[in-house]
C-alpha cells in the first residue's frame, strides 16, 4: 500500500488569463487530498471515492465499463465526476510502461470539489504519485507536474495550463507562465476563503472564455490586462506590499467578472469581504460558483463572511509550504 497527499490552491492572481499564456500566481493551501493506493493482480482498476458526490449521488466505481456506478444519472455526469481519476491512471500505466497494472484506489479530501481550490490537481497530483511508487517508480517534482499536467490537459479539452498541477506538486507560492513554471518567495500572506457551497465546471467555464476571446477582441484584451495585473502583483508580493496585492485582486475579479466567470454568490462574498476591510477579494479557479479568496489580517471579513447569506463557509487557509507529500 502507499499514499500520498497533495495540496489545494488559491489563485492570488491570473487564472484564466494562464491558460492563453499569460503569467498566474498560485498558492498552496493546507487542504489536502490523501490518495492510497494498492496494486491489484487482476489488472482491474476500483476507486474508491467518498467524497465525490455530483448533483447529489455518491459513486464508488471501477476502471470498466461494467464497474460503472449503478445510480440513475447522465452518463456524461458520472464521467465528469471520474475522468480525473481515470485519467491519472492512464499516465500512471504510460510512464511505467506497466499497461496493464490494476490497483485499489482510495481518495479522502477536505478540499471542496469543483470550487476553486484545485481538487482536481490534488487529486491527480496525489494519486500519480502513489500509484508510481506503488509499482517502484519514484517521479521527480517536474515529470509528476507534467504528468498531472497531461491529464488536467485532457480532461478539459487541450486547454488546461500548468499553473494548478504544478502548485500542487511543488507547494508554496509559484509563478506559472507557459511551460515556464517555478517557485516564488512570497511574503505571509493573511488569506480569507469563503465558500458558497457551490462549484463550477473547469472545462465548460474555460471553454465559455476561449469562445469569447474568440468572438470579441476586447475579450482577448481583458485577458491580456489580467497578464498587466499579475506582472503588477509580481511586484507588489516582491515588495511584501498587501494593500496593493489586494488591490490588484480587486482588480483581477473585475476583469474575471467581464470574462462572465464571475456568479451572484461569488460577487456577494466579494463585496461582503470589501466591506469588511479586507485588502482585496476575488473569485479564485475557474469560478461560476465555490470559493472566493479575500486578504484580511483581522478577524473582520471571516466573521462577515459568515452572516453572509450565500456563504456556506470560511475559513482562514495557510500556506502549505511542502507540495506532494509521500506517507509511505
Ligand atoms: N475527493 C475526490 N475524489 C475523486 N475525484 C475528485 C475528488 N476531488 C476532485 N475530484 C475530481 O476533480 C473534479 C473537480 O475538478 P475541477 O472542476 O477542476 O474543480 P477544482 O479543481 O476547482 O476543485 C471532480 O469532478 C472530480 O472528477
Ligand atoms: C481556469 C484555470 O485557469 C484554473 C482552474 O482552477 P480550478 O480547477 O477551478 O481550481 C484553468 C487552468 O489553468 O487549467
Ligand atoms: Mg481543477
Amino acid at each position: 500500500m502507499t499514499l500520498s497527499s497533495a495540496p489545494g490552491k488559491v489563485y492570488l492572481f491570473g487564472e484564466h488569463a494562464v491558460v492563453y499564456g499569460e503569467p498566474a500566481v498560485p498558492c498552496a493551501i493546507e487542504r489536502r487530498a490523501r490518495v492510497e493506493v494498492r496494486q491489484r493482480d487482476d489488472g482491474r482498476l476500483r476507486v474508491n471515492a467518498e467524497d465525490l458526490s455530483l448533483n447529489g449521488f455518491t459513486v464508488e466505481y471501477g476502471a470498466t465499463a461494467d464497474a460503472r456506478p449503478d445510480v440513475d444519472v447522465p452518463e456524461s455526469l458520472v464521467t465528469a465526476a471520474t475522468q480525473y481519476v481515470d485519467g491519472a491512471i492512464e499516465q500512471v500505466r504510460e510512464v511505467t510502461g506497466a499497461e496493464e497494472a490494476g490497483f485499489d484506489v482510495t481518495i479522502e479530501s477536505d478540499i471542496p470539489l469543483g470550487a476553486g481550490l484545485g481538487s482536481s490537481a490534488a487529486v491527480v497530483v496525489a494519486a500519480i504519485d502513489a500509484a508510481t511508487r506503488e509499482l517502484g517508480v519514484t517521479l521527480d517534482r517536474d515529470e509528476l507536474a507534467e504528468r498531472a499536467y497531461r491529464t488536467e490537459s485532457q480532461v478539459q479539452d487541450g486547454q488546461a495550463s500548468r499553473a494548478d498541477t504544478f502548485c500542487s506538486a511543488t507547494g508554496g507560492a509559484v509563478r506559472v507562465e507557459g511551460d515556464d513554471c517555478r517557485s516564488l518567495e512570497a511574503p505571509e500572506l493573511p488569506i480569507v476563503i469563503g465558500f458558497d457551497g457551490g462549484a463550477g465546471e473547469t472545462g465548460q467555464l474555460v471553454a465559455g472564455v476561449r469562445d469569447l476571446r474568440e468572438e470579441y477582441d476586447f475579450a482577448a484584451h481583458t485577458v491580456e490586462a489580467i497578464g498587466d495585473v499579475v506582472r503588477n502583483g509580481e511586484d507588489a508580493l516582491a515588495d511584501g506590499d498587501v494593500e496593493e496585492i489586494g488591490r490588484l485582486m480587486d482588480f483581477n475579479h473585475g476583469l474575471l467578472s467581464a470574462l462572465g466567470v464571475s456568479s451572484r454568490s461569488l460577487d456577494t462574498m466579494v463585496w461582503a469581504a470589501r466591506d469588511a476591510g479586507a485588502h482585496g477579494a476575488k473569485l479564485t479557479g475557474a469560478g461560476g460558483g465555490g470559493c472566493i479568496v479575500a486578504l484580511d489580517p483581522t478577524e473582520e471579513t471571516e466573521t462577515a463572511l459568515s452572516f453572509t447569506p450565500g456563504c456556506e463557509d470560511a475559513f482562514r487557509a495557510e500556506l502549505a509550504e511542502t507540495g506532494v507529500k509521500r506517507v509511505e
